[in-house]
């Protein structure tokens, strides 16, 4: 019956025929075999075995759902540009997460992603570096000095996530990242699980944990919007809620207060899962390669240097970080934060000779190009260098954020953000692996299984954060 249905559509569309490949046992068909493969971090070998039997657009069936697999640069783009591919979330980033700019679609997502380039457009992004200076050295302060060992996954996330909520939730923000920080990981970590929401199952903790931090993001935005009904709020107010409501007042879009605290809680499940991932792998490489490691050192001396012990980090500092954000590029090319995602066909789309039925789901699986000798040489070794020109590498072969008009509509938030902890990172500590080769498995995100535990040394001469 499940065969039927989905290839129900391919009958009325004789001249072209499905993609090679098979859509397994009905319902579960590759589910598990992929899963497993992620949760080993053997997925570039899953997908290459299945590349090199059936070519590079191939169907299968994930999480219920027939899927084809498309790898390659010219997938990539068609992936990215095509109109008529609609990027879609599993059903449980959906019931977690409900109206969010990372569910929505028409007409809403175009306000919420014009409010959210408009928010965080990069003179804001500059206006911000002093914010994360001060958010990155209290992090530092309070979790990394005076400590032999410290575990980088689960600091870097308290790290990105203290970023982004002083951003979102201004003056308020420790407070809440303190009262919620356990329950965003909750969150983060059941979006890749099966929507079943049975007490104690990883979706189930998600929801509930998805509940709490809703009811405090709501109670929030009340505040907020009394304040500026009582005029106690004024534009230079620079919280994202209150940006939304004015916005609003002033007829900027329709959205609800209810859309303005999902939208919030997908911001922050948007930006803090990648950066501190990013951060980890970053440390991570910087351990196993001295030579990177005395280059970045070399680059971020000569800015404290220039800045002094007591002043902060501005633009013109991050701007100048050429190196480290070589380093950080090459990071996202090795171990890319976001690993692929799924679009639906919205109709009947051919490619490469081959149909994709209206209704069936498309996996892109970007990063598979960020492996492949044809557009990286040796791509297993760690070269920063690759990035010093950045019109030789082909397009559509590097996408770490996507690309086309679901991009990632953060990108220099998150380069400001990475270089403003790596500055602090580098030049304050000296760090080594407990485990040189720790395995680590996409969760979705890339997690190292006991989370990076590194043995910590402060470095001399030390300067006051
Ligand atoms: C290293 C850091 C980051 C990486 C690698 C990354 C990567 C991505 C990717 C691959 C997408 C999806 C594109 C697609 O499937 O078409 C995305 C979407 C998104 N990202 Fe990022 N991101 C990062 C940081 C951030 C930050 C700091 C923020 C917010 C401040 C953010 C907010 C978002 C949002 C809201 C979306 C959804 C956009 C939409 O659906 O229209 N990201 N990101």
């Amino acid at each position: 019956f499940v065969l039927h249905l989905a290839t129900k559509n391919h009958r009325s569309h004789p001249t072209y025929s499905l993609p090679p490949g098979n859509l397994g046992i009905p319902v579960i068909g590759q589910t598990f075999s992929l899963l497993h493969a992620l949760r080993t971090n053997t997925d570039d070998r899953w997908f290459r075995a299945r590349i090199k039997r059936y070519g590079p657009v191939s169907k299968m069936s994930v999480l219920g759902s027939p899927t084809v697999l498309l790898a390659g640069t010219a997938a990539n783009h068609f992936i990215f540009t095509n109109e008529d591919l609609i990027l879609t979330q599993t059903r449980a980033l959906r019931s977690l997460l409900r109206r969010s700019i990372l569910t929505l679609t028409g007409d809403k997502l175009k306000q919420v992603r014009s409010a959210l380039q408009g928010y965080l457009r990069p003179e804001m992004v500059r206006r911000y570096v002093g914010k994360m200076d001060i958010e990155v050295r209290r992090q530092l302060k309070l979790n990394w000095v005076g400590r032999s060992t410290v575990n980088v996954l689960p600091m870097a996330r308290n790290l990105t996530l203290g970023v982004i909520c002083s951003v979102v939730f201004g003056e308020e923000a420790a407070t809440i990242v303190d009262a919620l920080g356990t329950d965003f990981q909750l969150l983060g970590d059941a979006i890749l699980s099966f929507p079943v929401n049975i007490p104690f199952t990883r979706f189930g903790k998600g929801m509930r944990s998805s509940a709490k931090i809703r009811e405090a993001v709501r109670k929030f935005a009340k505040k907020r919007e009394e304040s500026l009904l009582e005029e106690r709020c004024t534009i230079s107010t620079t919280d994202f809620v209150t940006y939304m409501l004015i916005l609003r007042s002033k007829g900027a879009h329709s959205i609800t207060l209810e859309d303005i605290v999902d939208n919030v809680m997908g911001i922050i499940i948007g930006a803090h899962g990648t950066t501190s991932a990013l951060i980890t792998f970053m440390m991570r490489h910087l351990a196993n390669e001295p030579d990177v490691l005395a280059k970045i050192t070399e680059e971020q001396d000569e800015i404290a240097n220039k800045k002094g012990t007591d002043g902060a980090l501005t633009w013109e500092h991050v701007s100048s970080m050429k190196y480290t954000w070589r380093v950080a590029l090459e990071t996202l090319r090795t171990v890319p934060p976001v690993f692929g995602s799924f679009r639906t066909a919205t109709k009947d789309i051919e490619y490469q000779g081959y149909h994709i039925p209206k209704g069936w789901k498309v996996f892109a699986a970007q990063s598979i190009t960020h492996m492949d000798s044809r557009f990286f040489t040796e791509p297993t070794k760690f070269d920063p260098s690759r990035f010093e020109k950045r019109s030789s590498i082909p397009p559509y072969s590097f996408l770490p954020f996507g690309g086309g008009p679901r991009m990632c509509p953060r990108t220099e938030f998150s380069r400001v953000e990475t270089m403003v902890a790596m500055h602090y990172l580098v030049t304050q500590f000296r760090w080594k692996l407990c485990f040189k080769d720790e395995a680590y498995k996409k969760d979705p995100k890339p997690t190292p299984v006991f989370g990076c535990p590194v043995e910590l040394e402060l470095r001399e001469p030390y300067n006051d954060l």
